[in-house]
């Protein structure tokens, strides 16, 4: 579905005489299936969240191909949507759950049975049923991102790109959100991209982990397959055995210099 050859992108700070040139992705290969949870894991800064940008299109490659379905990105399109780590960037503080997620229909023109019958599946199936009526300011950290994510759902994308969209929460409810999360992939097929650095959190929700190496120049250089069944269980032995072997990448002092 998504297929990417030799992607580069670089980025340019200061002009003229001063200008520098930072090369933050360089020859990234990677292909991601349809109904894929794909995690991309590295250390803060490798540049997971320029990747997603770039899939995204938000941002153009400066080298490479980038295509999705065979067609080149080159700007942002429905059948992709992020959903950001902070929801209080995307939610509009003056209109109530239901509006919120009724949004992007509304600016389509969609009538307002129809955009209900879709609200209400997604509310339902982001775990909202019974606050409907609130307000952003009402919700914490956790609901909000039920919103956000049941109003990306609700625009029927293909793609889901998460860009460390459960950062912000308390260890408490990111636990329950990863659990939602993968209750929903299940339910809706949905083909993820998620961004994280954290390895237990790769390891509980991916299906294959992309690892990424420090930048400049980083790129993908492996992929782990995690077939564990589920919901997970982080207390077995096979769960601890795979996040060993992924922290153990990470702490080996070739990691460093790849
Ligand atoms: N618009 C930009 N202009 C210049 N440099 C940028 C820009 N966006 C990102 N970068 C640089 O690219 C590098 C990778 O940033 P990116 O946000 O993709 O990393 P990340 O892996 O997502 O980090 P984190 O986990 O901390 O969010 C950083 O060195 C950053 O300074």
């Amino acid at each position: 579905m998504i297929s990417i050859r030799q992607l580069g992108k670089s980025f340019q700070s200061g002009a003229g005489k001063n200008a520098v040139r930072y090369q933050v992705l360089k020859d990234v290969d990677l292909n991601i299936n349809k109904g894929e949870f794909f995690i991309l894991l590295g250390p803060s800064g490798c540049g997971k969240s320029t990747l997603l940008n770039l899939i995204a299109g938000f941002e153009k490659q400066t080298e490479g191909e980038l295509l999705v379905d065979g067609q080149a990105i080159e700007r942002p399109g429905k059948e992709r949507a992020m959903v950001f780590q902070h929801p209080d960037a995307s939610l509009f503080p003056w209109l109530n759950v239901r509006e919120n997620i009724e949004f992007g229909l509304r600016m389509q023109g969609m009538k307002k049975g129809e955009r209900k019958a879709i609200s209400d599946r997604y509310i339902e199936l982001a775990g909202l049923t019974g606050h409907e009526r609130k307000f952003p300011r009402e919700l914490s950290g956790g609901m909000k991102q039920r919103v956000q994510i049941a109003r990306v759902l609700a625009n029927e994308p293909d793609i889901l790109l998460m860009d460390e969209p459960l950062g912000a929460l308390d260890a408490f409810t990111r636990r329950v959100m990863q659990e939602e999360l993968v209750r929903i992939w299940s339910e809706t097929k949905k083909t993820i991209i998620f961004v994280t650095h954290d390895i237990q959190e790769a390891v509980l929700l991916g299906g294959r982990i992309g690892i990424m190496s420090i930048g400049p120049d980083s790129r993908v250089f492996e992929i782990m397959d995690n077939r564990l069944e589920y919901p997970r269980d982080l207390t077995s032995r096979e769960f601890n055995l795979i996040q060993k072997k992924l922290q153990g990448i990470f702490q080996d002092d070739l990691y460093f210099h790849l």
